[in-house]
C-alpha cells in the first residue's frame, strides 16, 4: 500500500450516473515521489482519473487512498495545475506566487524572498513586475509552475499544463518542471496527449484505452536523471521507450 505521498487506487469504478462507466475496476498504486505520466485517446478518462485523486469526482465502487487517506477536495498537501493557469489578473507575477504562499501559511517575511527565488527557478526574475495581462501564455505556466512548486505540496496533479504551447517552448517549460521537481522529487501525476512529454518527464507512463477500458499498460521509462529534454530528443533509448507507449497507445485504442 502507497502510503505517506503515494496514491493507491483500489478497484474503482466511476460512471457518471452513465450506463457504461468512464472506467471500471481501475487498479492504480504510485509510489511517494514517483512521477508517472498518464496518456490515452480523448475521453478515454484521464481527467476523470485526476479528479478521483483530486476528491472531486465520487466512486461508484472501489476505494481511494491519497497521501494515506481518503481524497477530498482543497485539500492542502495536493497542488492542481490545469492546461490554462489561473493567475490573478490584477496582481503582479510576483504578487501572484506571494498571495498563495500567504494562503498556504508562508509568514508574510518569508513571502518576497521564497517568491522570488522560485520565480528566478523559472526563468522568470525579469518579469516579477509586470502583471499576468504582459505574458505569453508559456511565461504564464511558468508562473503557475513557479506558485504550485513555491507553496511545497506533497502531491502534484498537473493537467496537460503545456498542451497549448509551441513545440519548442513546450521543452523549455518540461525542463522547468524537472528541476523543480529533482529538488524534492515529490509525487506527481502529468496528464498529457503527447507521448514524448510523458517519455521525458516520467518514471512510468500509464497507458489508458478508449472506450472505458481503463489502464491497458504500464511503460517503465527507465532513463537516467538528471534529465534534459533537448538532449533525450536526440537520444536512442528515448525512442525506444517512445516507441513502446505509441504501441500501447495504439493497441489501447484497438488498432
Ligand atoms: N463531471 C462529469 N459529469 C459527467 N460526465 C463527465 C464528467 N466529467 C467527465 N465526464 C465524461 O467522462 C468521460 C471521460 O472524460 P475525461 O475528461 O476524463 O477524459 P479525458 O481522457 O481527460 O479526455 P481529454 O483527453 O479529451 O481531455 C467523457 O465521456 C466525459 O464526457
Amino acid at each position: 500500500m502507497a502510503s505517506a505521498n503515494g496514491i493507491e487506487l483500489n478497484q474503482v469504478t466511476v460512471s457518471f450516473g452513465r450506463d457504461r462507466p468512464v472506467f471500471a475496476d481501475l487498479d492504480l498504486t504510485i509510489e511517494p515521489g514517483e512521477f508517472v505520466a498518464i496518456v490515452g485517446a480523448s475521453g478515454c478518462g484521464k481527467t476523470t482519473l485526476m479528479n478521483v485523486v483530486a476528491g472531486l469526482v465520487p466512486l461508484d465502487a472501489g476505494t481511494a487512498a491519497v497521501g494515506g487517506s481518503p481524497p477530498s477536495a482543497g485539500r492542502p498537501d495536493i497542488a492542481y495545475i490545469l492546461a490554462r493557469d489561473a493567475l490573478l489578473p490584477w496582481r503582479t507575477v510576483q504578487s501572484n506566487v506571494e498571495y498563495a504562499l500567504g494562503l498556504s501559511g508562508v509568514p508574510r517575511r518569508e513571502r518576497p524572498g521564497r517568491a522570488q527565488s522560485y520565480l528566478e527557478k523559472v526563468g522568470l526574475g525579469h518579469a516579477v513586475g509586470l502583471l499576468p495581462a504582459a505574458l505569453s501564455h508559456g511565461m504564464r505556466q511558468r508562473v503557475a509552475l513557479a506558485r504550485a512548486f513555491a507553496v511545497e505540496r506533497s502531491i502534484y496533479l498537473l493537467d496537460e499544463p503545456f498542451s497549448a504551447l509551441d513545440a519548442q517552448t513546450k521543452l523549455v517549460l518540461q525542463n522547468h518542471l524537472l528541476n523543480l521537481w529533482e529538488e524534492n522529487r515529490k509525487t506527481v501525476v502529468f496528464v498529457t496527449h503527447d507521448i514524448g512529454e510523458a517519455v521525458v518527464l516520467a518514471d512510468r507512463v500509464i497507458v489508458m484505452a478508449a472506450n472505458g477500458g481503463g489502464i491497458v499498460e504500464e511503460v517503465p521509462v527507465r532513463i537516467a536523471r538528471p534529465r534534459s529534454s533537448e538532449e533525450l530528443q536526440e537520444s536512442p533509448e528515448f525512442h525506444e521507450i517512445y516507441r513502446a507507449a505509441w504501441h500501447a497507445l495504439r493497441r489501447g485504442m484497438g488498432a
